[in-house]
C-alpha cells in the first residue's frame, strides 16, 4: 500500500505539518462546525478528483493521511465494502456528527436497524404506481417553469446561470461575524449571529463603551465620540494596524493581524503597511487623487460607465425584467477604477474584453480568499500545503499580477515615446502620470494599484446598492432626488441618458445638496466600512474611564454609531436626508468623530478618497434618477447585510426600473 501526497513537501516537513494540522484540523472543524451555517461561504477547494483518479491509475487503493479516509477504485473491493462484507462498513461517526444537526436520525445519517426501516419505507414509496404518475407530472410542471425562464432570458438574449447554486460566495456570500466574535456580550445565543451589528447596536443603546471576549482576542468597542476622537487623533500613535511586535498575544495571531494577512495580495501597498512607507503612499495617492486632470478624466470614466449602466438597465426595463443591480454596481465601480489607474477598458460591464473579466474575478476570489484569513487559523498551514483556499489564493494572484504587470510594462515601454506620440495618448490615468514622476518600481506601482482598487471599489458599489434600497422603500424621498437632478440640470422631462449624463457639470453637481445629504443619510445607515479596528500598543485610559490593555483589539463600531439616539435624536433609525441640510437646504458636515463612515478630518489615517466617491456616486445616481424610478422585485422584502469587511445585501438587490415620462 502507498502513500497518497498531494505534491507535499519533503519528508521531514510533512511530520511537523502533520503534527501542527492534527492541532488545527481538530480546531477548524470544531470551528466550522460551530459557526459556519452556510455551505457557499466554504472556499472552494483546491481540485482533488482529479489528482485523485491520476493517482489511483496507479494504485487502486490507497491510504490518504490528512483526509483521515482510505480511498478505494478497486471493484472487487468496492463489491466487498458495499455487499460481501456490507455490515463491517457502517457511516458511522463521522457522517453522523456531521449532518445529524440538519437531518437529524434520517437515512444519510443513520446505520443498522434506523436506517434500515427507513430505506424499506422510502423505497416502497418510490417505486409505487401512484408515486411515479404523481412525481412525472412533477417534473414535467418544473421542466415548464424552467423553459419559461430560459425562453423569458432567450427573448432578451440574456445569459443564464442554469446550474443555479449561484457563487455568491465570490461577491460576498456567506457571514463571517459569528466567528470574529465568538463572545459579544448577548445571552440570546438562539438569535442569528449573521445580525451582528444589530446585536452590537443593541448592546450599545445601553453601553456606549464595552468588552467582548473570543477565546483569542480581547476586544473593546466603543460609540462614544470623545473615544473615538481620542485614539483616532489625539492618542493617535497608540493605537496601530500593523505592527504587533510590541504587543504581548499569542504568536498564532503575530502576522495574523493585517500585514500577514493582506500582504499576499496588496504587497506593500497603502492599506498593509505603517510608517514611512504608508506616508509616502498616501501622499502619493492623495496628490494624485485631487489633480485636476485626474479629476476630470475621473468625471469622464464615471459619466461613460453611468451611461453604460443606464442601458443595461434600459433594457431590462423594456423586458420588464428584474435587475440584480448589486452586481452591476461592483462592475461599474470595478471598470471606472482601473479606467483611471490604468487606462484600460476592462469593461466587466459588457463583458468584451476576455482577459479583462478573468482579471475581475480573480480579483473578485483574491480578495475573497484573502479577506477568509481572518476567520480561519489554519490559513498559513493550508498556504505553505498549497491547499484549498490558499491554492486558490495563489492562482488568482499569479492571474492578477500577469495582468498588472504586463500592463505596467507597456506604460513603461510607451514612456519611451516621443513628445508628440505621448501627447496623441494623453495621458491622464494614475500610473500613467507616476510613471512620467519617476515613480517605475513595477512592484510598488502593482501594490499601490490593488490598495487603491481595494479601497474605491466595493466601498463605492456598496453605498449605491443601500442608496437604490432606501430610495425604493422610500418613493417620495426618490421623487425629491429625481426632481433636483431635473432642476439642477435644466433638462426637460424627456431626455435621454446621454442628454442627461452631458448635464452633469460640476456646478450641476454642486447645486445637487439634496442627493448628497441622501447619500450621506445612507451611510449613515449603512455604512461601507461598519466596524473599525486597531491594536492598543500601550495601557491606556479613555476619556470616559474606560482602561484598554496592551495587546487589546479596540474598535469603534459605525454602524452602532449612525444608530444611536444619544448622538442622531429620537429619530435615529428614520431615514431622512433633511437632517443634513440648513434652513437654506445646505448640506451641513457633521462631526468627524461622530460620522465615522470615512474616518474623515478624525486623524491621519483617513480615507483619501472620500470626495472621489461622493462624484463617482453622485454621477451615477443622477444618471439612473434622471431616467428612471426604481422598485424593489419584492416590494416587501427587508434586505440583509453580510458580515463581513465590506457591507454589502446579502443575495443582492433585485429591482424592476420603469423609463420616467
Ligand atoms: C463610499 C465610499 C468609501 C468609504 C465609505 C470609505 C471609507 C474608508 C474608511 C473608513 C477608511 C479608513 C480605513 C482604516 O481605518 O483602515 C478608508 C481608507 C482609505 N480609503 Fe476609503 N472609502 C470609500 C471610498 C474610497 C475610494 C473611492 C478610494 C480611492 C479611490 C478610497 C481610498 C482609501 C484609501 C487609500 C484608504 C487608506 C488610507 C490610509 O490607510 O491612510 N476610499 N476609507
Amino acid at each position: 500500500m502507498d502513500v497518497l501526497s498531494f505534491a507535499l513537501p519533503p519528508p521531514i516537513a510533512i511530520s511537523l505539518a502533520a503534527v501542527i494540522l492534527t492541532a488545527l484540523v481538530i480546531r477548524s472543524r470544531a470551528r466550522s462546525l460551530k459557526f459556519l451555517k452556510h455551505p457557499h461561504q466554504l472556499p472552494e477547494a483546491a481540485p482533488l478528483h482529479d489528482p485523485m483518479t491520476e493517482f489511483a491509475h496507479k494504485q487502486k487503493t490507497y491510504r490518504a493521511y490528512n483526509v483521515l479516509i482510505d480511498n478505494v477504485t478497486d471493484p472487487a473491493n468496492v463489491e466487498y465494502i458495499l455487499k460481501t462484507n456490507f455490515a463491517n462498513h457502517g457511516k458511522g461517526w463521522y457522517h453522523y456528527g456531521i449532518l445529524s444537526d440538519v437531518l437529524g436520525d434520517r437515512i444519510f445519517a443513520v446505520d443498522g436497524e434506523k436506517w434500515l426501516h427507513q430505506k424499506k419505507v422510502s423505497s416502497n414509496e418510490l417505486t409505487t404506481k401512484i408515486m411515479k404518475d404523481f412525481s412525472s407530472t412533477v417534473f414535467k410542471t418544473h421542466a415548464a417553469k424552467l423553459a419559461r425562464i430560459i425562453s423569458e432570458a432567450a427573448t432578451c438574449n440574456k445569459a443564464i446561470e442554469i446550474q443555479e447554486r449561484k457563487r455568491d460566495g465570490i461577491s460576498g456570500g456567506g457571514n463571517w461575524g459569528s466567528t470574529i466574535f465568538g463572545l459579544i456580550p448577548t445571552r440570546r445565543k438562539e438569535r442569528r449571529m449573521d445580525e451582528l451589528h444589530h446585536y452590537m447596536t443593541e448592546f450599545e443603546h445601553k453601553h456606549r463603551t464595552y468588552r467582548a471576549y473570543n477565546v483569542l482576542i480581547d476586544y473593546v468597542v466603543t460609540t462614544d465620540p470623545a473615544n473615538v476622537e481620542y485614539i483616532l487623533k489625539t492618542n493617535f500613535a497608540n493605537y496601530g494596524k500593523v505592527h504587533l511586535k510590541e504587543v504581548p498575544i499569542p504568536d498564532l495571531l503575530q502576522g495574523w493581524y493585517h500585514y500577514g494577512i493582506l500582504s499576499d495580495l496588496l504587497g506593500d501597498g497603502i492599506f498593509a503597511v505603517d510608517g514611512e512607507k504608508w506616508l509616502h503612499q498616501k501622499k502619493v495617492s492623495s496628490n494624485e487623487l485631487t489633480t485636476k486632470i485626474v479629476k476630470d478624466f475621473s468625471s469622464t470614466v464615471f459619466k461613460t460607465n453611468a451611461v453604460k449602466l443606464a442601458r443595461i438597465i434600459s433594457e431590462a426595463a423594456t423586458c420588464n425584467k428584474a435587475i440584480e443591480i448589486q452586481e452591476l454596481f461592483m462592475k461599474a465601480t470595478l471598470d471606472s477604477i482601473v479606467k483611471i489607474l490604468l487606462g484600460i477598458e476592462l469593461d466587466t460591464m459588457d463583458g468584451t474584453n476576455e482577459e479583462g473579466t478573468r482579471f475581475a474575478h480573480a480579483f473578485d476570489v483574491a480578495n475573497e480568499m484573502t479577506i477568509y484569513r481572518y476567520v480561519d487559523f489554519s490559513w498559513k498551514i493550508k498556504r505553505f500545503l498549497n491547499i484549498g483556499s490558499e491554492a486558490l489564493l495563489r492562482k488568482n494572484i499569479k492571474v492578477i499580477d500577469q495582468f498588472v504587470y504586463n500592463l505596467i510594462k507597456i506604460k513603461i515601454e510607451t514612456d519611451n515615446l516621443s513628445e508628440d506620440e505621448l501627447l496623441a495618448l494623453k495621458k491622464q490615468d494614475i500610473i500613467s502620470r507616476l510613471l512620467e514622476s519617476q515613480e517605475t518600481d513595477p512592484k510598488y506601482l502593482r501594490d499601490l494599484i490593488l490598495c487603491l482598487i481595494s479601497a474605491g471599489r466595493d466601498t463605492t458599489a456598496s453605498t449605491l446598492t443601500w442608496f437604490i434600497y432606501m430610495l425604493c422603500k422610500h418613493p417620495h424621498i426618490q421623487e425629491k432626488v429625481a426632481q433636483e437632478v431635473r432642476e439642477a440640470t435644466n433638462l426637460e422631462d424627456s431626455s435621454c441618458i446621454d442628454e442627461v449624463a452631458a448635464s452633469l457639470t460640476e456646478e450641476a453637481l454642486e447645486k445637487m445638496q439634496y442627493l448628497h445629504a441622501a447619500l450621506s443619510e445612507t451611510l449613515r445607515l449603512y455604512p461601507a466600512v461598519p466596524l473599525n479596528t486597531k491594536v492598543c500598543l500601550a495601557d491606556d485610559t479613555w476619556p470616559d474611564g474606560f482602561s484598554v490593555k496592551k495587546g487589546n483589539f479596540v474598535g469603534y463600531h459605525v454602524y452602532g454609531m449612525g444608530r444611536m439616539k444619544y448622538l442622531w435624536g429620537d429619530d435615529a433609525k428614520e431615514f431622512r436626508p433633511e437632517r443634513w441640510l440648513n434652513e437654506n437646504g445646505l448640506f451641513q458636515q457633521e462631526s468627524p468623530f461622530k460620522f465615522t463612515a470615512f474616518n474623515v478630518q478624525a486623524g491621519p489615517r483617513i480615507c483619501i478618497g472620500k470626495d472621489f466617491a461622493y462624484r463617482q456616486t453622485k454621477l451615477i445616481c443622477a444618471v439612473l434618477l434622471g431616467c428612471y424610478k426604481f422598485k424593489l422585485s419584492e416590494e416587501k422584502k427587508v434586505a440583509h447585510y453580510l458580515t463581513k469587511i465590506s457591507f454589502h445585501i446579502d443575495g443582492g438587490l433585485y429591482v424592476h426600473a420603469s423609463p420616467r415620462p
